[in-house]
């Protein structure tokens, strides 16, 4: 960002207070708390209709809040009473539709928002070259947005908004319009665009995957309400309900009598717990498929026998349903495909102790 001239955005921490949306009888949003920190790329992560987009719509101003309070570097943009208008809280937001004017060249699209503020002449040019050039489309700044590929008009979109050097970007679904293969890439240039500008970047997605490969911390949501904030690493690992854990990352849950919720259960006690009679197994755990060994020899002493349900091949390994002798289902990764309906023994080298579902 320095080399190139520009004004670092002061990047600025948002800070969520118990917030609170309704329409009519429905709450969208339900008390809502999150620190961000400042430069910090956070995802709001959840199923369709749990609330990301109207709280991020708050953070904006396009809504009002009902209850709580919505801070940006200790200065107040809502509650109750207060309602800061979008224009007066430097923040920038790029739509899902990316919203370019489609009569306007890329250079015109991105210093429009310069250009009502008044810069002209050298300045706005200078501006608007250095947008450009962060989203590396220098050389796209004459074209049309019909002549740019998906990726280009989403990227035109995030040059738009940094152009005014904003402290927070929203971001709402970016890259949902876009084809796989565009996807990842346009992750690495997300993951650019944040470390170049140092912004405080907010980003909507239901899709775990995206959330998990750009962002610092994900909030997970579930009809209005904050059911995790952490590291990407954190959900994975220790994902607090059962329904986090269905949601973030792979794997299978498996009812045993050992372990404490919010704990690792180790290899030997997992196995044991998992040999008691059905009534003492009323601990849900998770247990992901890179912490699970499959052989097709004849299960020794300590091994479970399983049969294999189906086989999945994805190129580096081999996906397997497996069937345990208690009828629970387990997914296993394996180098080789085993035949359907064959045996293996399976040892399992740990396990996530899951809270009961509230
Ligand atoms: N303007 C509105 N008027 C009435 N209800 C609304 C309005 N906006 C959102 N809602 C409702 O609030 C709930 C949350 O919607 P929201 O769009 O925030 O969810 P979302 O998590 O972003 O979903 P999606 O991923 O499908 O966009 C939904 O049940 C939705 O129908």
């Amino acid at each position: 960002m320095a080399e190139l001239g520009m004004a670092v955005p002061s990047s600025a921490g948002l800070s969520i207070d118990r917030v609170t949306k309704r329409f009519g009888e429905q709450t969208a949003v339900d008390a809502l708390s999150l620190t961000i920190n400042p430069g910090e790329f956070v995802a709001l992560l959840g199923p369709s209709g749990c609330g990301k987009t109207t709280m991020l719509r708050m953070l904006a101003g396009f809504e009002t809040v009902n209850d709580g309070t919505i801070q940006l570097a200790n200065r107040t943009l809502a509650s109750a009473d207060i309602h800061v208008p979008p224009e007066q809280r430097n923040m920038a937001m790029v739509f899902q539709s990316y919203a370019l004017w489609p009569h306007m060249s890329v250079a015109d699209n991105v210093g429009y928002p310069v250009k009502l503020r008044g810069l002209r002449g050298a300045a706005y040019h200078q501006k608007v070259q250095q947008a450009l050039a962060l989203v590396e489309l220098d050389a796209y700044a004459d074209r049309m947005p019909q002549a740019l590929s998906g990726g280009q008009r989403q990227r035109v979109a995030l040059a738009r908004c940094l152009v005014s050097d904003p402290s927070v970007v929203l971001l709402d679904e970016p890259l949902a319009n876009l084809d796989r293969h565009l996807r990842a890439t346009m992750e690495h240039s997300f993951r650019d665009f944040h470390q170049r500008t140092g912004a405080t970047l907010v980003y909507v997605t239901h899709d775990q995957t995206e959330a998990m490969a750009l962002a610092d911390k994900i909030a997970v949501m579930k009809a209005g309400k904050l059911v995790q904030w952490g590291a990407p690493e954190t959900l994975y690992r220790q994902p607090r309900t059962a329904w986090v854990a269905g949601f973030i990352g792979q794997g299978s849950q498996l009812k045993v009598a050992a372990g404490h919720p919010g704990k690792r259960l180790e290899g030997a006690a997992l196995m044991r717990g998992l040999n008691a009679i059905t009534s003492e197994r009323t601990q849900s755990v998770l247990v992901r498929p890179e912490h699970i060994q499959i052989s097709t020899q004849a299960p020794v002493a300590h091994q479970l026998a399983a049969q294999v349900e189906s086989v999945i091949f994805r190129g580096e390994r081999y996906e397997l349903s497996l069937r345990l002798p208690s009828g629970e289902t387990l997914l296993a990764y394996h180098h080789i495909a085993p035949d359907l309906g064959s045996q293996v023994a399976v040892d399992l080298q740990q396990g996530w102790c899951l809270e009961p579902e509230q």
